[in-house]
This record gives structure tokens, C-alpha cells and sequence, in this order.
């Protein structure tokens, strides 16, 4: 199947053209190789799950897909452009929004409030233009606001609207985050093991979420996650990465069977 075509899962769902292309890929830090040679790709409207044991690279890799560590060798391609190094804030603009393994919100700020500084790379106005001239910038903030009630209703966060997501439990910190993250709007959604830490309900509350999130907005998502049943259960494709190498990429199905995976991840117990 070419990467220009699209095509439809066996649950109905379309799986659109390649987003994002990573291009053999060699991340090292100082003398550790943390990613070597590695190229897939990531396809408008699929979930796409990055496994591996400790220290396999998924952290690295997803820092360079969110521009954070420049990698020494290979290319990035995304929306069909080659992408030169930038920032991270840079990033954001282009479209891509991440959860972090350690939860990054604001404690002593409300759900709302935290929800609402997800909007920033939407905001048009600055300081100076909200104190001179307040028409637009108030009509901005209505429309913030907007998006970010339809965010609670969707995630299912009325009640804790207000409060400070300090005194939240884990769970709904993680609901919240995002939230955030969904409030930028993305074409491409990043999530830092986002069942790190859950008991079970919360798993499948936060599987149901990121199912519907993928589905209601058509959101491209992009994981990694060391809880295997929940990525076999929510991925359409999987790339498996041991000791900086690709050892494995394709639908659960197939990497499931496929005996490097096997011996490096699977029929080995890990947390
Ligand atoms: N900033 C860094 N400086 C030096 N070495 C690093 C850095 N970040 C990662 N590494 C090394 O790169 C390798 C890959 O680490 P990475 O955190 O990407 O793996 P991981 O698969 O995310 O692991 P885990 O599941 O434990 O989070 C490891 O050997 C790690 O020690």
C-alpha cells in the first residue's frame, strides 16, 4: 500500500495518507546510541503505538518527534515537508500537541484554567492588545472559553471544573492533561505513557477516552505505553524498538507473532 493511499480498518475506521515520516533515524548521547537507524511512519486519523522494554529509545523517539532532542542523523517529514530543527514551541505551532509521563499541569490552577493555557498557540492577541483594545481580544477569550467547555463536556469533567487540579486524583490529572492537549487543537497528538500509574478503571476510562478522541475529532495520536494489553487493544499499528533498534512494526496481529518480539518483549515479564 502506498503511503499516498488511504484505507479503511476492519472496525470501519479510515486510515487517511502518511502524516509524519521518520527517516532512519541515530540519536546518541555522548557514546550511547539511544536510537539507531530507525524509519516508519505515522498515517492521518491511526493510533500509533511505540513499545519497547526499558531503555529501548521510546522516550528519545518521541522527543524528537516533538522536536525536543535533534537527532544527529535522518530526516523528519511531516505534512509532506522535510523539517528543519526548531523548538519546541515551534512545534506546537505546526500542529502537535503531548501529555507527559510526569503529569505537567499547573496545580493550584482549576481544570478550566489549565485547560484554557492549552489554547495559547491559537491566541491572536497579546498583552498590549487586551489593555488598548478590547473588542477582539474579549471575542477571543469567548472563543476559548467556548472550546474549552466543549473539552470538559467531552472528557466528562463538569464537576471538577473548578477545582485546582492539585487536589485532583491521578486519574482525572491525567484527564485533564489531556484536555490540555486537546484544547491546541492538534493534528497530531502525542501521549507520554498515558495509563502510567492507573489503577484499572482508570485504564479503561482513559482507553475509552483516547478511542473516542481518535474517533469524534479524527485526531492522530501517537503513543507510548508499557501496558501491552491496553496497546494491543486501542493501536491500529505498533512499532516495537529494543536497544535503539526497530525489531518490529505493523498491526497488533502482527507483532504479536512476530518471534523478535517475542524473545525481546513479550515472554519476558516487565512493569
Ligand atoms: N538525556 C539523556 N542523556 C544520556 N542518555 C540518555 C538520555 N536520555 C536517554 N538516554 C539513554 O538512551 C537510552 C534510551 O532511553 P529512553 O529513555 O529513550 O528509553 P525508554 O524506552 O523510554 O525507557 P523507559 O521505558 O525506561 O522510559 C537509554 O540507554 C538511556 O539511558
Amino acid at each position: 500500500m502506498s503511503a499516498a493511499e488511504s484505507y479503511v480498518t476492519a472496525d470501519g475506521r479510515t486510515i487517511g495518507a502518511t502524516v509524519m515520516e521518520m527517516r532512519n533515524i541515530t540519536l546518541r548521547f555522548g557514546g550511547v546510541v539511544a536510537i539507531k537507524d530507525i524509519s516508519f511512519d505515522i498515517r492521518e486519523g491511526e493510533i500509533r503505538a511505540i513499545i519497547g522494554p526499558n531503555g529501548a529509545g521510546k522516550s528519545s523517539m518521541l522527543n524528537v518527534i516533538n522536536g525536543f532532542y535533534h537527532p544527529q542523523e535522518g530526516e523528519i517529514w511531516f505534512k509532506g515537508e522535510k523539517r528543519a530543527p526548531m523548538r519546541p514551541h515551534e512545534i506546537a505551532h505546526q500542529g502537535i500537541a503531548r501529555t507527559f509521563q510526569n503529569i505537567a499541569l499547573f496545580k493550584g490552577m482549576s481544570t478550566l484554567d489549565n485547560i484554557m493555557t492549552g489554547r495559547f498557540t491559537h491566541m491572536k492577541s497579546n498583552l498590549l492588545m487586551q489593555a488598548f483594545w478590547k473588542g477582539p481580544a474579549e471575542r477571543e477569550e469567548v472563543e476559548n472559553r467556548e472550546i474549552a467547555e466543549k473539552i470538559i463536556d467531552f472528557l466528562e469533567i463538569q464537576h471538577i471544573r473548578k477545582t485546582p487540579v492539585g487536589r485532583l486524583p491521578y486519574g482525572l490529572q491525567k484527564r485533564v492533561e489531556l484536555g490540555r492537549a486537546l484544547a491546541a487543537e492538534p493534528r497530531l497528538l502525542l501521549l507520554d505513557e498515558p495509563m502510567a500509574g492507573m489503577n484499572v478503571e482508570e485504564k479503561e476510562d482513559m482507553s475509552r477516552f483516547i478511542l473516542d478522541v481518535n474517533d469524534e475529532f479524527g485526531t492522530t495520536i501517537a503513543l507510548i505505553e508499557h501496558d501491552m494489553g491496553v496497546v494491543m487493544d486501542i493501536s491500529d499499528r505498533v512499532v516495537v524498538m529494543d536497544y535503539g533498534r526497530k525489531i518490529g512494526d505493523g498491526t497488533p496481529d502482527e507483532v504479536r507473532n512476530n518471534q523478535d518480539v517475542i524473545d525481546a518483549y513479550l515472554g519476558v515479564p516487565h512493569d
